[in-house]
């Protein structure tokens, strides 16, 4: 069988900044453009220009991209010429040599949210890509509500879709705006608007997740015949998001029978990147990545079960449906109360720690791990702390030094302004081997309505602030992450705290504190942290 194209169009700078909480910045944009150019995307919908200073500001600077850069905005408003709405030349003055412009083909749309007749806005569709044909930009026409307005009036849905057709739109695009539509609707509606006279390789599929089966409705479109498909990184969008091209590329491009059916412009070696381009976006968006994410999540090729782990380490194709490699992911082993020694040898020698098959020390690792388990710890993230737990057991561990005591007051009053002040301020003294001792000290202070970093801070700065020999690896370690979770250890209520670290050679480890008390469980994960970072860095 001949392999046939299909175009990938992102929409992560239009739709995907349409998604609650997510504001880029131009230069923003412009890393995520050039990003999404590297991986081999065909369109790149930058924006809507005149709509924000952003999108106007990232026209202004975008960067040079073997992708098509597209312009968005709608069709021209009714009672005016193509030429003459102020909207629509906002989009055209960006300049890009393709546009994409979204108009109604529901009936009910027109007449509720236009207030137009249907005439109306099937000659605003006509005149608005006609203008962009004119000026010899590629065009493409984003039919909104399309489903569902198929199924309301199919006459008249496919009436619009055929103006835009035969203004000379290089694709219509079929958008389930409101994502309520179910893929087998899907698939039966592409044939037959294939069917009424628009090919399939002019045909576009824009979904949304709301039912979350916007990337099964875009896979359906596609073999009914669509052959452009749009989506965003990690799925960003409107409401519950768009179709998710961080698990559709992949699909596409590993799955049978896209595989062997279609060549897209992402290579399998520009798919290796897709994992980092994912977390690219999240550093941006200032968020934690979600680790169930499909091919790109931290624990999308994570073996936790101890069954599984042991097949895993005999062949890693009886728990896992892809390489992780081809997505530029890894496999993870992780430690906990589900796990057997397969998994525990594996996370050993991981750490450099090898113990032979059948050592008594497994079994007393694997106790102490499902009975801190039962108080309240959890090690399937926090491997750090776990490694620190096997080389006690094993007898390798070194502590540099031992903490003597902490302390941490934090005071809510008014200062002499009369503003209100909250104020955190800890001391922690620690012993060295050699018996000598050094006490860190750290208070902060700030009005209540400017940023507060509070007792957990103190703590840690106070910790970090002076420990002689060993400052200058201490100095470069961040904090990346800090979660909180109220949970039973044993019989009590107790409180665990995981918290994420990166050093300044971009390593990151995770650790476990766990206390009735919130200080008190951050400070052992936070002490965790350096006593990890000591024992990788000093320990032969
Ligand atoms: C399904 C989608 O995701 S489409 C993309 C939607 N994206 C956005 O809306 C983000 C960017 N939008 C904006 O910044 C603003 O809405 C702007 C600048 C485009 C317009 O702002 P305003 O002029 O203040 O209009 P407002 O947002 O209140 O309303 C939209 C207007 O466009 C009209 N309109 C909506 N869709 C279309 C269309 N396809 N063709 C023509 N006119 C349209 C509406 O009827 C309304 O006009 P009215 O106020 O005369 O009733
Ligand atoms: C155009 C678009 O984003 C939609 O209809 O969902």
């Amino acid at each position: 069988m001949s392999r046939e194209r299909l175009y990938l169009y992102d929409t992560t700078l239009r739709d995907g900044q349409q998604t609650q909480g997510v504001q880029f910045s131009t230069a923003d944009k412009v890393q995520i453009a050039q990003a999404l150019d590297r991986l081999g995307i065909d369109y790149i919908e930058g924006g809507w220009p005149g709509a924000n200073p952003t999108d106007s500001a990232f026209f202004e600077a975008a960067p040079k991209t073997r992708a098509k850069m597209t312009a968005f905005g709608m069709t021209k408003r009714a009672g005016r010429s193509a030429e003459n709405d102020d909207v629509l030349a906002a989009v055209m003055n960006a300049g890009t040599g393709t546009v994409c412009l979204v108009g109604k083909s529901h009936d009910y749309h027109v007449e509720a949210a236009l207030g137009i007749t249907l005439a109306e806005n099937t000659e605003n569709i006509r005149a608005s890509i006609a203008h962009i044909v004119a000026q010899g930009r590629e065009a493409l026409f984003d039919a909104e509500h399309f489903f569902d307005g198929y199924k309301s009036n199919p006459e008249y849905a496919l009436e619009a879709c055929r103006a835009a057709f035969q203004a000379g739109a290089r694709w219509v695009v079929l958008c389930d705006t409101n994502g309520g539509t179910l893929p087998d609707e899907i698939a039966r509606i592409v044939s037959e608007v294939i069917a009424a006279g628009i090919p399939g390789d002019r045909l576009g599929i824009h979904t949304h997740n709301d039912t979350e089966n916007a990337v099964a409705g875009t896979l359906a479109a596609v073999e009914a015949g669509a052959r452009q498909v749009q989506g965003t990184l990690n799925g960003l969008g409107e409401r519950c998001g768009n179709a998710n091209l961080t698990s559709l590329i992949p699909t596409l491009l590993l799955k049978e029978p896209y595989a062997s059916r279609f060549d897209t412009g992402v290579s399998h070696e520009a798919l290796v990147g897709i994992t980092r381009i994912s977390r690219m976006l999240d550093d941006i968006l200032n968020r934690v990545s979600l680790r169930q994410a499909p091919y790109v999540g931290a624990s999308a090729f994570a073996h936790k079960a101890g069954l599984h782990a042991s097949a895993i380490l005999k062949n890693p194709d009886t728990y896992e449906h892809i390489e992780p490699e081809l997505v530029g992911n890894e496999r993870i082993i992780p430690m906990s109360n589900q796990a057997g020694q397969s998994n525990l040898r594996q996370r050993l020698g991981e750490a450099g720690l090898v113990v032979g098959k059948g050592d008594p020390a497994l079994g007393r690792i694997l106790e102490r791990v499902k009975a801190r388990e039962d108080a309240g710890y959890s090690y399937d993230s926090a491997q750090a702390s776990f490694e620190l737990l096997a080389r006690d057991e094993l007898g390798q561990l070194t502590e540099h030094f031992e903490v003597e005591r902490y302390r941490v007051i934090s005071e809510r009053r008014r200062n002499a302004k009369g503003q209100i002040v909250v104020e955190s301020e800890a001391v922690v003294t620690v012993q060295f081997r050699d018996g000598s001792k050094r006490t860190g000290y750290f208070k902060n202070e700030h009005p209540q309505d400017l940023h507060d970093d509070g007792p957990v801070n103190a703590l840690w700065q106070a910790l970090k602030a002076d420990l002689g020999p060993f400052q200058s690896l201490i100095d470069e370690i961040k904090l990346r992450d800090f979660k909180v979770r109220i949970t039973n250890g044993g019989t009590e209520a107790v409180t665990r705290v995981i918290i994420d670290f990166q050093d300044g050679q971009g390593r990151r480890w995770a650790t476990v504190g766990v206390s009735p008390n919130i200080v008190d469980a951050s400070f052992e994960a936070l002490l965790d942290a350096i006593r990890w970072k000591l024992i990788r860095d000093l320990q032969p």
